[in-house]
């Protein structure tokens, strides 16, 4: 298991609903979409929480393998979508070196790519985004974490 990058960035599940309402608005100035694509895992919360926004009931999902925790290896593609991805839209949770995002758009390259979070390495391959944050901070999405003690700061700070 590798370690978690110094910075994270965690997200809760009412921030989350409100950056893919925000992404959702962006997007309903755009389309009409016939359908989505989510790339699993991470597209799939956002990619609901857009479609019951834009009222888009066809949805499909892009599955690949990626990263394993915090490090990235070969990527795996289990299942793509038919088409070239004319008047489809995209959506995955975040772009980080946007390698994903490169695989997924060579699969669909007439699609919109829209992504909640963007860092500056994935950024040039999405359309629509709605957050930028830095590229030595990690995401930590709420399907991913609990609550639990945390020692004081200053407690952290004299070792
Ligand atoms: O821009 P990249 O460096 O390629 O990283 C971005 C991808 O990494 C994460 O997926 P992950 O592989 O962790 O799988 P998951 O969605 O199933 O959690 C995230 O959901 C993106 O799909
Ligand atoms: N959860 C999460 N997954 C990622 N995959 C690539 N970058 C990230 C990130 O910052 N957070
Ligand atoms: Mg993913």
């Amino acid at each position: 298991m590798s370690a978690p990058p110094d910075k994270s960035f965690p997200v809760t599940w009412e921030e989350l609903h409100r950056n893919a309402k925000a992404l959702a608005w962006r997007l309903s100035e755009m389309g009409p979409f016939t359908g989505i694509a989510a790339v699993t895992r991470g597209g799939l919360v956002p990619a609901a929480i857009v479609a019951r926004e834009l009222d888009i009931r066809l949805i499909d999902t892009v599955c690949i393998i990626s990263y394993d925790e915090f490090s990235q290896g070969q990527l795996k593609v289990l299942k793509g979508v038919a088409g070239d991805g004319h008047d489809w839209l995209i959506v995955d949770d975040l772009v980080d070196t946007g390698r994903t995002a490169r695989a997924v758009r060579e699969m669909l390259p007439k699609a919109h790519f829209a992504t909640i979070y963007a860092k500056p390495a994935g950024k040039p391959l999405v359309d629509t985004y709605v957050t930028e944050v830095s590229q030595d901070t990690w995401i930590l999405f709420p399907w991913d974490i609990e609550p639990q003690f945390i020692q004081p700061i200053a407690k952290r700070r004299n070792g």
